[in-house]
């Protein structure tokens, strides 16, 4: 079963060239079977990017699924024209009425800002109420983890001396939590931030749980205990050559910046680095779809949120 885009984006020809069947707007679903409805709000400046990543994972699935692919309307993008999100993209204003089965919030290069100095903060917060109203599950990917984590729950997000900067293991403790099945004992993940949350500000908030953490990066997944929020740190959409590019765009400003750990073969950054989290990606996207999503949604939306 195949996902539905906005047609024309760039997106879909990249993505059924690797066999993943993407629809457009004109080809019709199963008849008896509702898709799920899936909003992204994408906050990055690398828009095409973060499409094609988020749309590869979420389309790795039996499961009908349509695509919202929403900007916030209160800010002027400057990497991205206007043309493109004039013909790809709706605002919250356009949907704000109707009901979601999920929404993904991506991160955004705006964490040295406090969070109410970020342009479109106000809307940004009217957007996550609604998604307590409105949407099943709303997954929540890097700055705007530690922005949900602020809003509904006040946690702060604090300045890191040195930029986390590679893929790092992570593991989980937790049993028997629908967001882990299958996860190995230790898996890797992209991090590429210079702030994190800390365990001692969530560990007491009765209505979360860490649900996996890195000794050396920290916290990278949290969620509400009915699963309706999900906060992760890391970047598993990430593509092999992401933090590559990271790392060459920040050298050629002249930036102090390390090497990503454990991503060139030898730390040589001459050779093709190794993509190691790919699996991890597809499941944790997966089981999110299926156990959060899926599972979760009632099958006449918004009766029963
Ligand atoms: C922590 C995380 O969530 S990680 C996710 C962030 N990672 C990435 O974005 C990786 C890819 N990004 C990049 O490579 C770079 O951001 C670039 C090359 C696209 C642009 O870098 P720079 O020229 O240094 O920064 P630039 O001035 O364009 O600002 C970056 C973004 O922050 C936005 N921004 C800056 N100040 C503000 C503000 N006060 N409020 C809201 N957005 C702001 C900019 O508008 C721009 O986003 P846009 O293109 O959507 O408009
Ligand atoms: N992942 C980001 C961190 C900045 O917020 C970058 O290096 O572009």
């Amino acid at each position: 079963m195949p996902i539905k885009v906005p047609d024309s984006l760039p997106a879909k020809e990249i993505l059924n060239n690797e066999n993943i069947f993407v629809m457009d707007e004109s080809t019709a679903f199963h008849q008896d079977i509702r898709p799920l409805r899936i909003a992204i709000l994408n906050l990055m400046p690398t828009k095409e990017t973060t499409e094609t990543q988020l749309l590869r994972l979420i389309g790795n699935t039996p499961l009908q699924v349509e695509i919202v692919l929403l900007h916030p309307k209160t800010h002027t993008s400057k990497n991205t024209s206007h043309e493109h999100l004039e013909s790809f993209y709706k605002t919250f204003d356009d949907i704000k009425d109707q009901y979601y089965d999920g929404l993904v919030i991506t991160g955004a290069p705006v964490e040295h800002l406090n969070f109410e100095d970020v342009n479109y903060w106000e809307e940004l917060k009217d957007i996550m109420d609604w998604s307590r109203r409105q949407v099943t599950s709303t997954f929540h990917i890097c700055w705007a983890s530690q922005a949900g984590l602020y809003h509904h729950y006040g946690v702060p997000k604090y300045e890191l001396d040195k930029k986390i900067f590679g893929v790092f293991p992570h593991t989980t403790e937790k049993q028997n939590v629908n967001l882990l099945r299958g996860f190995d004992e230790m898996f890797f993940v992209p991090q590429s931030r210079h702030t994190e949350v800390r365990r001692e500000d969530i560990e007491n908030i009765g209505d979360l749980e860490i649900l996996s953490e890195s000794e050396e990066s920290g916290v990278y997944i949290v969620a509400s205990k009915d699963g309706r929020q999900i906060f992760v740190s890391g970047h598993s959409e990430y593509d092999p050559l992401s933090l590559k590019y990271e790392y060459d765009r920040d050298k050629a400003k002249g930036l102090e910046i390390d090497l990503p750990k454990n991503y060139f073969p030898g730390d040589n950054p001459e050779k093709l680095p190794y993509s190691t989290w790919r699996s991890h990606a597809n499941l944790l996207f997966s089981n999110w779809l299926n156990y959060y999503v899926y599972q979760q949604t009632p099958y006449d939306l918004g009766a029963g949120i």
